[in-house]
C-alpha cells in the first residue's frame, strides 16, 4: 500500500481547501465565524479591506458592545488582524474564503450535528442502535425518503445533497490527481449522488461518457444540478436501487466515491460483486473512500464532528480488497491519501478475458 499526503506533495493548490478546518476547529470559533458571515462583517471587510470599529458599527447596525466581543473573539482565531486600530481580514482567512462554499458547508454540517453530541453523547459511546433511534442527523440522511417525490421527501434529500456535492466538489479534484481517467471512454459512478464526482471527470476528459446510478429522488435532484453544467450532455443518470436492482453493463470503469461505507460489510461487498459484472473485461473498479480515523493524541476538529458520528463505518480499504480478489480483480493497488482525515483510493482490473 503506498501513500501520499500533502508534504510528500508539496504545496499543491489541490489541497488547499484544507485550510478552512483552521478557522471551524472549536464551538467558540465556528459559531463566531457563523456570525460574522450571517450579520454581513465578513463581506463589509472584503469589500473595504479595512475599517475601523465605529464605522463597522454603523455599517452593520450592529450593537458597539456586541460587536466588540465579536471581533474579540474573531481576532483570537485570526480570522481578522487589527493594526492602528483599523480591522481587516487575516491573509490566511482571505486564501480560506476562496472556498466560502466548503466552509460554510463545513460549518452549517458541524452545527446540524452538534444538538446529537450535546444530548446523546452517551448512547452514541455505549448504545449505538438506541443512538441511531434518537439521532436527527441519521434521520436527515434517512434514504427511505429517496424513493417517492413528495414536496418534504424533496427539500428534504436536497438539502444533505447540497452538503455532500459540495464535500466531493473538492474531494474529487484529490481523486483526479492521483488516478489517471484519461484511458476511459465509458464510467458507471455507483451511488453517484448529484452527478458531482462524474461532472468533474467528463469537464477534465472531453472523450468519456458518464452514468450515476442512484436512488429515485436522488437522481431527479442530480439532473437538476447537472442540467446547468457544461458537461450535461456526456452525463446520464439511471434510477435504482443497488441491493435489489441488476446495475447497467458495459463500461470502462466502475466507481464508488464515499458509497460503500454506509452499508454492512456483506452488503458493501455485494455491491463490489455487482460493479465487478458491469466492467468490461479488462476495465477498472475504483474505490475512494474515507479510512477510520485516527487520532493519535490529537484534539478532535469541531469540523470533524459529522465525520465522527459516521466513524463506526468507516473501514480498512483491506476489507474491500479482500472482496476484490474474491471477485477476480487483479492488478490492486491501494493508496492510502491523508486529507482532513485519512482516505484511501483503490483501483483493481478485471480480467481481460474469461478463462
Ligand atoms: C454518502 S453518499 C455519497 C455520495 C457521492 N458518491 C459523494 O461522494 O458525494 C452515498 C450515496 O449512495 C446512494 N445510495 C444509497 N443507497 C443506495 C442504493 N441502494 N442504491 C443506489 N444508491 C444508493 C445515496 O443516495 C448517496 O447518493
Amino acid at each position: 500500500m503506498s501513500s501520499t499526503n500533502k508534504s510528500q506533495t508539496g504545496i499543491n493548490q489541490i489541497y488547499e481547501y484544507l485550510c478552512v478546518d483552521e478557522f471551524i476547529d472549536n464551538f467558540i470559533n465556528a459559531q463566531s465565524l457563523k456570525t460574522a458571515l450571517a450579520i454581513g462583517l465578513i463581506d463589509y471587510l472584503q469589500q473595504s479591506q479595512f475599517c475601523d470599529v465605529d464605522t463597522l458599527t454603523r455599517e452593520l447596525r450592529s450593537d458597539r458592545l456586541g460587536l466588540e466581543l465579536l471581533l474579540d473573539m474573531l481576532l483570537a482565531n485570526q480570522v481578522i488582524t487589527e493594526k492602528n486600530s483599523e480591522i481587516s481580514l487575516s491573509e490566511k482567512f482571505l486564501i480560506a474564503l476562496q472556498y466560502r462554499d466548503l466552509l460554510e458547508t463545513k460549518l452549517n454540517f458541524a452545527n446540524l450535528v452538534a444538538p446529537d453530541f450535546v444530548n446523546l453523547l452517551t448512547f452514541f459511546i455505549n448504545k449505538p442502535s438506541q443512538f441511531m433511534e434518537r439521532s436527527q442527523i441519521f434521520d436527515m440522511f434517512g434514504y427511505h425518503r429517496c424513493f417517492d417525490y413528495t414536496p418534504e421527501n424533496y427539500e428534504l434529500t436536497k438539502r444533505w445533497m447540497k452538503i455532500t456535492t459540495v464535500l466531493t466538489k473538492y474531494e474529487a479534484q484529490v481523486c483526479l490527481e492521483h488516478h489517471d481517467f484519461s484511458q476511459y471512454q465509458k464510467i458507471l459512478d455507483i451511488g453517484g449522488n448529484s452527478g458531482e464526482f462524474a461532472r468533474q471527470i467528463c469537464a477534465k476528459h472531453s472523450n468519456i461518457l458518464a452514468t450515476v446510478f442512484d436512488l429515485p429522488l436522488v437522481c431527479h435532484i442530480g439532473e437538476e444540478y447537472i442540467s446547468s453544467q457544461p458537461e450535461c450532455q456526456r452525463i446520464n443518470f439511471i434510477k435504482g436501487n443497488a441491493m435489489t436492482d441488476n446495475l447497467p453493463r458495459g463500461y470502462d470503469l466502475v466507481s464508488f466515491k464515499s458509497m460503500l461505507h454506509d452499508w454492512p460489510e456483506n452488503i458493501a461487498c455485494q455491491f463490489i460483486n455487482k460493479a465487478v459484472k458491469s466492467l468490461n473485461p479488462g476495465g477498472t473498479l475504483l474505490i475512494f473512500e474515507r479510512s477510520p480515523i485516527e487520532l493519535v493524541g490529537q484534539v478532535l476538529s469541531y469540523s470533524m464532528l459529522p465525520m465522527v458520528l459516521f466513524f463506526r463505518s468507516f473501514r480498512s480499504p483491506l476489507v474491500y480488497e479482500s472482496q476484490l480478489l474474491a471477485d477476480g480483480l487483479q492488478n490492486i493497488h491501494i493508496e492510502s491519501i491523508n486529507l482532513e482525515m485519512p482516505f484511501f483510493l483503490i483501483t483493481a482490473k478485471k480480467k481481460n478475458s474469461e478463462i
